[in-house]
């Protein structure tokens, strides 16, 4: 027999099958098994992809398998195309895409504790005065059965070996049994909602394809508070039913505990939870309770779409919009829409997106008839929050100067009186490089790119960081030529001392990367902001989904314009998204919600939607902005970072890499549009002392950049530099 491995080294030359015998006594291998095998003078480790009974490579070169690592695989057949299929796409090496699949904490294996067991009935005469000690353990095993041995022993303060001697004698068992280490806090348990007929009619059509095993794709497009998860609890509860698993990706932030004791209220101990603030033991402990089948629900984060079911029959991508579903910082960059696709596709399984503020790519896809759209209209029971925009230059002009309008005083003011509680928000801790006129609002962009002009302090610049695009820092704003032109950026920390500094009564509580480092601290400010030990929150996202508290009437956006001018394409999709979710959190309780949003550029169509919270509205003027300046959905673009501790070296690298690119397209023919921006410096062009540099490439053939991602990966570039890929970049700082 032989085995063809994929083995654990990453480099384009090892990036094949390699073909081993598979020694005799090694007859239980099969396709997934992870083994060590001997490779170039050392043993490493492999996963076996296939087995053969011949080959037509001579047995002399070949080389054993050295050892089988699991006692089961990891992976099946319809995995493994997965995994090929990631390769391709995302241009990674095989054992990159096997490497997603693979459990973690797989190498601290399973936990297990000893065991002791009762063989007989009775006790046996012939034991009874000459040995005590024994008597007295069976005894005790008649009454408690099958306990753990370290108890056994302690309980009676006995020895091993007297416990040994009955086992010999075949009286008891010792064995091993695994434990699972993660334990579930306790839940009460759920029971389903009479649906609304948009519900209804929203579980029905997805039901259909469900109960035909009918691979389709949906796109729940559901506003805030209006029982979205209560059709993905409906929809779960159907494929239980027929003996069917379901996978519940939810983004990190969202991940709180309110979200899974919604799931495991309804579903108790068939859910199994994946995400990384489980340790190493527990997330493998959860991975061989899907495994062995013994839950048919995963709620998790974006590895769990690689959950290891059998019987796969929905995949629900809960805030479909969120960032987090693109692998970013890792290698393969996979975006989590497009693999939970593609295994739907394997397994027949039924894919549905949902959010109140779908991504553009994936409403333009329902309208081209992708996705079948699904629309929740109505908010259950409630309203939507009232949305107000305050013109901050007014504020300055009538000579207010803080940070809070005099709008959003009086309202914190109100609320604090009433007992109800606040929520102020700001969008994305500082990112303020780039510059604005306080008198008119007006933001330089850049002219090619249409996006903000960063400053650059150092040469009194401001540049596109997308095309290279420059001028000069100006004095007077171009537009209203008033001298009041500032550096945007405000922290949380900032808004804190404000509040304390105005509302010095109140009770205050912060959410932010700084507050939330330790393990439980976001769930402790959770609680206590919902519990009411304080009046008044301020956070960043993390507070703009999920939070379901009936108490927040208000919530108040500081600077919408932080997000917006973040030099992005997608800033105003961002912008509408956060201002939409964070809005939904006012106002979910009997009393109405008020939600205020500062902003100096209230004349801008995201902020104008998000006053009306109006997504169409939103879409089709941002779909006409893709278009006309080639931006997905209508290209893909590839943004290739170049960076290193030399700036020198990191430019003329670039620059290198510019001219290779611009030769392979020209070697094209390129019938498809495509373009070349750069190199430029990045928008965060100092990250932990390497210079970053970088080119982004359009093209509206996704293979032609697949193509150059091969070139770029053949190009040899001085030794401390270093080049990052990413094929539909979703951060592009
Ligand atoms: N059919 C129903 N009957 C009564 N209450 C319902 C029904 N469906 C949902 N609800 C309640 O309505 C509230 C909002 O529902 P849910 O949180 O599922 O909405 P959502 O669309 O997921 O919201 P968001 O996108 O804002 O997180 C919840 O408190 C939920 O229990
Ligand atoms: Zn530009």
């Amino acid at each position: 027999m032989y085995a063809g491995v994929i083995v654990d080294v990453k480099s384009r030359n090892t990036d094949k099958i390699f073909t081993y015998k598979v020694p005799e006594k090694m007859n239980n291998i099969n396709v997934g098994i992870r083994v060590a095998v001997p490779f170039r003078n050392r043993i490493v480790e492999g996963y076996v992809i296939n087995i053969t009974d011949n080959t037509n490579i001579s047995d002399k070169k070949l080389k054993e398998i050295y050892k089988i690592l699991d006692d089961f695989s990891i992976f099946d057949e319809k995995m493994l195309k997965l995994a090929w299929w990631i390769k391709e796409y995302y241009n990674c090496f095989f054992s990159e895409s096997l490497q997603c699949i693979m459990p973690a904490g797989i190498n601290q294996g399973c936990k297990e504790v000893k065991k002791v067991r009762l063989l007989i009935n009775s006790i046996p005469e012939n034991i009874s005065d000459r040995a005590p000690r024994q008597l007295e353990i069976l005894n005790y095993l008649l009454e408690n059965n099958c306990i753990d041995l370290s108890d056994l022993l302690k309980n009676l303060n006995i020895s091993y070996s007297s416990v040994k001697a009955l086992e010999k004698k075949g009286y008891i068992e010792i064995f091993d049994e695994e434990i699972n280490r993660y334990k579930a806090s306790k839940f009460i348990k759920t029971e389903p909602l009479k649906p609304t007929s948009e519900q209804k009619q929203a579980i029905n059509m997805i039901k259909d394809s469900i109960d035909s095993n009918l691979f389709n794709k949906f796109l729940l497009f559901g506003v805030t508070g209006s029982g979205k998860t209560e059709v993905y609890l409906q929809l779960i509860e159907r494929c239980i039913e027929l003996g069917k698993s379901s996978i519940v990706l939810v983004p990190e932030i969202s991940l709180t505990p309110q979200t899974i004791e919604r799931f495991i209220g309804r579903f108790g101990n068939l859910v199994a939870v994946m995400h990384s603030r489980l340790s190493q033991g527990e997330r493998f402990d959860e991975w061989r309770k899907i495994k062995k089948g013994e839950v048919k629900v995963v709620v998790g984060v974006r590895n769990a779409i690689f959950a290891p079911f059998s019987d796969l029959g929905l995949v629900i991508i809960d805030e479909e919009h969120e960032g987090t579903y693109k692998q970013s910082d890792l290698r393969p960059k996979y975006n989590v829409k497009e693999v939970a696709e593609k295994r739907c596709e394997i397994e027949n399984a039924v894919l549905v997106l949902g959010s109140a503020t779908p991504s553009i790519e994936s409403y333009y896809k329902a309208i081209k008839s992708e996705y079948k759209l699904i629309k929740l209209s109505e908010r259950i029971g409630i309203f939507l929050p009232e949305v107000d925009v305050i013109n901050m230059s007014d504020e300055l002009s009538s000579g207010n100067n803080s940070i809070f309008s005099r709008r959003l005083y009086n309202e914190i003011k109100l609320n604090l009186c009433r007992g109800e509680q606040t929520i102020l928000f700001l969008n994305r801790r500082g990112f303020s490089s780039f510059v604005s006129c306080r008198n008119c609002g007006y933001v330089p962009k850049c002219p090619n790119c249409d996006i903000s002009l960063t400053f650059h302090a150092y040469e009194k610049k401001l540049r596109c960081h997308y095309c290279g695009y420059s001028i000069n820092m100006f004095e007077y704003c171009p537009k209203c030529k008033s001298n009041r032109i500032r550096h945007l950026g405000i922290g949380t920390e900032r808004i804190e001392n404000d509040v304390k500094k105005y509302f010095p009564e109140s009770r205050i509580l912060r959410m932010d990367i700084d507050t939330t480092k330790t393990k439980g601290s976001h769930e402790r400010i959770f609680y206590d902001f919902k519990n009411g030990k304080a009046d008044i929150l301020i956070g960043t996202q993390m507070i703009s989904k999920g939070f379901d508290i009936p108490n927040v009437t208000l919530v108040g956006v500081i600077l919408a314009d932080v997000t917006l001018n973040i030099p992005d394409f997608r800033s105003g999709e961002k912008t509408f998204q956060l201002l939409t979710q964070v809005a939904g959190r006012a106002g979910r309780g009997e009393k109405a919600g008020r939600v205020i949003i500062q902003t100096y550029e209230d004349n801008n169509y995201s902020i104008k939607a998000a006053k009306l919270q109006n997504y169409l509205m939103f879409y089709n003027e941002e779909i006409q902005y893709r278009e006309i300046f080639k931006y997905p959905p209508f290209t893909h673009l590839m943004n290739i970072v170049i960076y290193g501790k030399e700036k020198q070296k990191v430019v003329e690298n670039a620059a290198k890499i510019y001219y290779v690119v611009k030769n392979t397209i020209n070697k094209f023919e390129v019938k498809s549009y495509n373009k070349v921006l750069g190199p430029s410096s990045a928008p965060l062009e100092k990250i932990k002392n390497n210079y970053r540099w970088q080119i982004i490439i359009k093209n509206e053939d996704r293979n032609n950049l697949l193509k150059i991602a091969d070139v770029v990966d053949l190009i040899k570039y001085d030794n401390d530099i270093k080049i990052a890929m990413d094929i539909d970049p979703i951060n592009m700082l």
